[in-house]
């Protein structure tokens, strides 16, 4: 039987903010990519990292271009997208933004158009098999790829928002932090916001990047994700917490994947403490639960525990993390579904 704390987080309703769809995968959609392509030898141990495993972020980035080759054609990111969107349901999320980085494949004949354009399809298709969960999409740009990609990635994103009734909302930044300046994105990210995109930008996830992390919070962006140096304890600086609290730019916080990708040293040093004690909008999400072996109730559960949380303050954290979502159209319905599911919850 499930132990009760574990039913609570379950059945607490979520909101997932920082989700990388092939980041996303679970098990058993991976499964089901081996067996289509046996030919690659990929096995499970490739594409997750186990409980108590650590890997170096850039062994995690590793593991991204193993999940690549087996995601690598529309029948197969239809699968995903839609197996990802039934897993955050199932696991209690009522509203999901989902991120992923248009590929194009030479082999399989995939644009990044079509890329994008099959996410949606799924999107679509589980909001019609009344899947009980919004979704909304957010176009991510590989840092990798540089400034002339950045630009092209966001005229896409522009074209997908304006023909999508809603459903593309935003620009998410990503990719591995040790590669490329945020200072030769800048345009582009201008130009996403200027025209209506609502920009997420991984911000300061390794150390030594004050200076980028300044740019890029002049802009400023609409979320940061991680933003785990930030603060001057870490070698960030108080100038740039001013600049966050400022602009009360609420932060995505994935505990688990900071602590396996070994950017922060254990669960008790997560900065989650230092924003959410400041009272901060801090919202927890899962980033890659997949690969880091995850899900959004237990990134609840392992805060509350770790911090010495109440099931009263997760729900605050929960209910608070509607407020920090791209889609203002859904929030009032939102908070309506979070009070008509209240009662349930705090009668276990
Ligand atoms: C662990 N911390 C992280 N930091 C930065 N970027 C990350 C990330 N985790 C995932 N991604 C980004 O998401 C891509 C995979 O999903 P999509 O193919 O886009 O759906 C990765 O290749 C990387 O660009
Ligand atoms: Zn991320």
């Amino acid at each position: 039987m499930e132990k009760e704390a574990d039913l609570f987080y379950r059945q607490l309703p979520k909101v997932e903010l920082h989700a990388h769809l092939n980041g996303s995968v679970s098990l058993s959609t991976i499964e089901k990519l081996v067996a289509r392509k046996p030919h690659l030898n990929i096995e499970h141990g490739m594409t997750a990292i186990r409980s108590g495993q650590r890997r170096t972020l850039d062994e995690c980035f590793q593991v991204f271009k193993v999940i690549h080759q087996l995601v690598d054609t529309e029948e197969d990111i239809l699968m995903v997208a839609k197996d990802v969107i039934r897993e955050f349901a199932a696991d209690g999320v009522k509203y999901l933004e989902l991120r992923s980085t248009p590929r194009k494949e030479k082999t399989t004949g995939m644009t990044k158009r079509r890329y994008v354009e099959t996410v949606i399809e799924a999107i679509r298709q589980c909001k019609n098999e009344g899947v009980d969960i919004e979704v909304r999409f957010l176009v991510a740009v590989d840092r990798r790829n540089g400034a002339e990609v950045a630009m092209e990635t966001v005229k896409l994103a522009e074209d997908f928002m304006l023909s999508t009734d809603g459903l593309v909302v935003g620009l998410d930044l990503s990719g591995d932090p040790t590669v490329g300046h945020g200072r030769d994105l800048l345009p582009a990210l201008q130009k996403a916001k200027n025209c209506g995109l609502k920009l997420s930008l991984h911000l300061s996830e390794v150390p030594s990047q004050a200076d980028e992390s300044e740019l890029l919070l002049n802009i400023p962006p609409d979320r940061i994700g991680h933003g785990t140096f930030l603060h001057p304890e870490v070698g960030g600086s108080q100038s740039l917490v001013d600049k966050v609290r400022k602009h009360n730019t609420p932060l995505e916080l994935c505990l688990t994947s900071n602590v396996k990708g070994q950017t922060v040293s254990s669960y008790s040093q997560h900065h989650f403490l230092y924003w959410y004690q400041m009272g901060h909008p801090s919202v927890i999400c899962t980033d890659d639960k997949g690969v880091f072996c995850t899900d959004l109730s237990k990134e609840y559960q392992l805060a509350a525990s770790t911090f010495n949380l109440s099931q009263e303050d997760m729900w605050t954290l929960s209910q608070k993390a509607i407020d920090c979502t791209f889609a203002p159209d859904l929030k009032q319905q939102l908070h309506q579904k979070w009070l008509e599911l209240r009662p349930t919850l705090f009668q276990l």
